[in-house]
C-alpha cells in the first residue's frame, strides 16, 4: 500500500492528482478486508465509505472543518487517511486503533459514541456556536440511510433547516440497509430519489459540454443552461429533504469520487444547509461482502480474506433466545416480535421467517419500537422487543411512562446486557438493570443459562400486568448450572457448611461465583451461592437467605450504582435487617475498548478480585466480632 501509507494525512491526499485516487482507493479496499479479516469489525459499511470519505477529504479541511460521522462504524477510511493506518493491526483491542471516532486517538475525530442517529444534532450544535462565535466554517455530518430512521436525526433536521445561513453539509449515505434493509416512509423516499436517472450525471454532461465548447455564442450557452434548467426540474425532485427547506444535491454515485468530489463542492458553495445524497453499495469491492443477503458483512468476525469464510463459532445466547421464541410463536397467537433494525443481530430472523405478519422492524427506532409495543398490548397482543442493552437507554422514558404507567404486557429482550469490549464505552450494555430499578411494577430476569433463559422467556410471556425484561449477554451461554433446590424464584445453587457469606449471583456472574465459593472454602470461608433468577423486584425468599446470613455479596454484570446489590439492600433496609452487603458490579465510569476479560478485569468481576474481596470483608467482619465480644477492661460503655 505505498501510496496509503505515504500519506501522513489530509493535506497530502489533496496534494495527490486525481488519476491517482483510483489505485488509493483499490489499497484501502485491500487494507480494509486484509486488516479486519484479522481483527473482526465493520467491514461491510466500510467498503462502502471508500470513495466517499477520500473524496470528503479533498473538499473538506478536516479537522478546522469538522466532519461528523454517525454512529462511527464506517470511519475506518477516515482514519486511514488521518494518518492512523499502521493502527489497524490492532482494530478494537486494548491499547489498538478504536473501532469508532475517538478524541483521544486524533483531533479528526469528534464523536465517539455509537449510539445511531446523533451526528446532525452534533452538526447543528457545532454550526450553532461557529455562527455565535462569527465563523462561517462549515460542518459535515455522515449519515448512513438507517441512522436517518431515527427519530433524533429529524429533530436535527427540523433544526437545521430553520437557519439558511448556517453552512452544514449533510452527506447521506445511502446504500440501502442498516443491517438488513432499511424500513419505511424515508427509505422509500430515498429510493424515488436514488431511482431518478442521474441528476448529477447528466449536469456534469452538460457542463462538460460547456467546458469543452469552443467560446460560445450566448445563444448556444442560453440554450445549454435552458437544458440545465429543465433537467433539474425533470431530474432532481422536490424530495422531502427540499420540502423541509433543505438544498439537495444528487443523486451522486458514492463511489465516483470526481463525481462525489464536484458535488461536495458545489454543496460547499451553497453556504447553507444542504443534503448530499451518495448512493453507494454496502461491502462495495468485496464480493462475499457485497452479494451477502443478510447484512452484506455489516458487522464481522475473524474471516478468511481469500475464502470469506467466517472463524466464529455460532451457537450463542441469542440462537438459544431465538430458538424459544420460535417454539413461543408456534404455541401462542399473540405473541408478536419488533425490532430496531437488528432483525438477525438480535435472534428474531428465525421468528420473522416462520411468523412474517407477527414481525416488525420499525427501523432504528427504539423509542418507537416501545411505545408502539404498548400500542400492540394495547390492541391485545404481547409485544417482544429485542434490543441490545444498551441502546435500551434511548426508550427509557417510553419503557417508564408508555408501557409501565400503563401497565402494558411489554416483554424486552436484552441481548448484549453487561460488557461487551470491543465496541467500546458506548455498547456495554452496563446500565439496564440501574436504570430499570427505577421502573413501578417492572419485572427482570438475569438467566444464567440456556435453560434458566428459556424458563425466563416463558415466565415473561405469562405476565399480563407491566413490562418484563430478560437479559443477557454477547458470547455463548455455559453449560446449564443445576440447582440444588428453588426457594420462590431463587435457586440454590451451592450451600456452605456455615452461614458465613451469601453469594447473589447474578445471571452470566454464576460460573465465576461458584468457583470462588470453591476458593473461599479452601481458606475456611463457607459459601451459600444463589441465583435469584429474577432479580427486579427483590423476591422476599432472597431477602430471607441473606437475613440467615454474616455477609452477603452480590456479583452483577452491570452498573455497581442502582443495580442489584442497591436494591437488595433496600430490601434488607425494608425488612429492618442490617446484615451488611458488599455489592460487586461495574463501576460508574466508561470503560476503554478491550476484550470482555480484559473490561471485566478493568472493573474487577474475576474469580481472583472477588475472592480477595470476600476474604478482606470477612476478616474485618471476624475482627469487629471478637473486638466486640471482648470485655472492655475499664468497663466504657462503647
Ligand atoms: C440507537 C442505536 N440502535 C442500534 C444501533 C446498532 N447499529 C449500528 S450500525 C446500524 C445500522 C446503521 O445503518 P446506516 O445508518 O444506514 O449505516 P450503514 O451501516 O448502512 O453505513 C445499527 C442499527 C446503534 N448503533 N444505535
Ligand atoms: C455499530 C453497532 O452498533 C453494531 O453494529 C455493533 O457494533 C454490533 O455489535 P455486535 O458485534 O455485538 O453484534
Ligand atoms: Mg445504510
Amino acid at each position: 500500500m505505498p501510496l496509503l501509507r505515504s500519506l501522513r494525512g489530509p493535506e497530502d491526499l489533496r496534494a495527490l492528482p486525481s488519476e491517482a485516487l483510483p489505485n488509493l482507493a483499490a489499497e484501502i479496499r485491500d487494507a480494509l478486508v486484509t486488516s479486519v479479516a484479522r481483527t473482526g469489525g465493520h467491514l461491510g459499511p466500510n467498503l462502502g465509505c471508500v470513495e466517499l470519505t477520500i473524496a470528503l477529504h479533498r473538499v473538506f479541511e478536516s479537522p478546522r472543518e469538522p466532519i461528523v460521522f454517525d454512529t462511527g462504524h464506517q470511519a475506518y477510511v477516515h482514519k486511514m487517511l488521518t494518518g492512523r493506518i499502521e493502527g489497524f493491526e490492532r482494530l478494537r483491542q486494548r491499547g489498538g486503533l478504536s473501532g469508532y471516532p475517538s478524541r483521544a486517538e486524533s483531533e479528526h475525530d469528534w464523536v465517539e459514541n455509537s449510539h445511531a442517529s446523533t451526528a446532525l444534532s452534533y452538526a447543528d450544535g457545532l454550526a450553532k456556536a461557529y455562527a455565535v462565535r462569527g465563523d462561517s466554517r462549515p460542518v459535515v455530518a455522515v449519515v448512513g440511510d438507517g441512522a436517518l430512521t431515527g427519530g433524533m436525526a429529524w429533530e436535527a433536521l427540523n433544526n437545521i433547516a430553520a437557519a439558511q445561513d448556517r453552512p452544514v453539509v449533510i452527506v447521506v449515505n445511502d446504500n440501502g440497509r442498516s443491517y438488513s434493509p432499511t424500513i419505511g416512509g424515508v427509505a422509500d423516499a430515498l429510493a424515488t430519489l436514488r431511482l431518478r436517472p442521474g441528476y448529477e450525471d447528466a449536469l456534469n454532461a452538460v457542463r462538460q459540454a460547456l467546458h469543452r465548447a469552443p467560446v460560445v455564442g450566448t445563444a448556444l450557452y442560453d440554450a445549454l443552461h435552458a437544458i440545465k434548467k429543465g433537467l433539474k426540474d425533470v431530474l432532481s425532485p422536490q424530495g422531502m429533504f427540499e420540502d423541509l427547506g433543505l438544498k439537495y444535491v444528487g443523486p451522486v454515485d458514492g463511489h465516483d469520487i470526481d463525481m462525489m468530489e464536484s458535488a461536495l463542492r458545489r454543496a460547499r458553495s451553497f453556504g447553507g444547509p444542504v443534503i448530499v445524497h451518495a448512493v453507494t453499495t454496502k461491502g462495495f469491492g468485496y464480493p462475499p461482502a457485497e452479494t451477502d443477503q443478510i447484512d452484506a458483512w455489516h458487522a464481522t468476525g475473524t474471516f478468511d480474506p481469500d475464502s470469506g469464510a467466517s472463524t466464529v463459532a455460532a451457537r450463542d445466547w441469542t440462537t438459544a433466545f431465538s430458538d424459544e421464541l420460535v417454539r413461543i410463536g408456534a404455541e401462542r397467537a399473540d405473541v408478536v416480535a419488533i425490532t430496531a433494525a437488528m432483525l438477525h443481530p438480535t435472534g428474531l430472523a428465525a421468528f420473522a421467517e416462520r411468523f412474517p405478519e407477527r414481525t416488525f422492524d420499525v427501523g432504528i427506532a427504539e423509542q418507537h419500537a416501545l411505545t408502539s409495543a404498548a400500542g400492540l398490548a394495547m390492541g391485545g397482543l404481547h409485544p417482544v422487543v429485542a434490543v441490545y442493552s444498551t441502546f435500551l437507554n434511548r426508550a427509557f422514558d417510553q419503557l417508564l411512562m408508555d408501557v409501565a404507567l400503563h401497565r402494558q404486557p411489554v416483554t424486552v429482550v436484552l441481548d448484549r446486557a453487561g460488557v461487551t469490549g470491543t465496541d467500546g464505552a458506548s455498547h456495554n450494555g452496563m446500565w439496564d438493570m440501574s436504570i430499570l430499578s427505577v421502573v413501578p411494577g417492572l419485572r427482570l430476569a438475569a438467566p444464567r443459562d440456556e435453560s434458566t433463559l428459556r424458563e425466563a422467556l416463558r415466565e415473561a410471556l405469562a405476565v399480563t400486568d407491566g413490562p418484563t425484561v430478560v437479559r443477557f449477554p454477547k458470547g455463548a451461554p455455559p453449560v446449564d448450572v443445576p440447582a440444588l433446590e428453588r426457594r420462590g424464584p431463587v435457586d440454590v445453587l451451592r450451600r456452605g457448611e456455615r452461614p458465613d457469606v451469601l453469594l447473589v449471583a447474578v445471571g452470566s456472574m454464576v460460573p465465576m461465583c461458584l468457583a470462588v465459593a470453591e476458593r473461599a472454602a479452601d481458606h475456611g470461608i463457607e459459601v451459600t451461592v444463589v441465583d435469584p433468577r429474577w432479580v427486579l423486584p427483590i423476591a422476599p425468599e432472597l431477602v430471607d437467605l441473606a437475613a440467615g446470613h454474616r455477609l452477603v455479596v452480590t456479583v452483577e454484570d452491570g452498573g455497581r450504582a442502582g443495580g442489584v446489590g442497591t436494591t437488595l439492600t433496600q430490601a434488607l433496609q425494608d425488612r429492618d435487617c442490617d446484615v451488611p452487603v458488599r455489592a460487586v458490579g461495574l463501576p460508574q465510569r466508561f470503560f476503554e475498548h478491550g476484550s470482555r476479560a480484559q473490561v471485566l478485569a478493568d472493573a474487577g468481576l474475576t474469580e481472583q478480585d472477588v475472592a480477595r474481596r470476600i476474604a478482606e470483608w470477612t476478616a474485618v467482619l471476624t475482627d469487629r466480632a471478637e473486638d466486640d465480644a471482648v470485655e472492655p477492661v475499664d468497663g466504657a460503655q462503647r
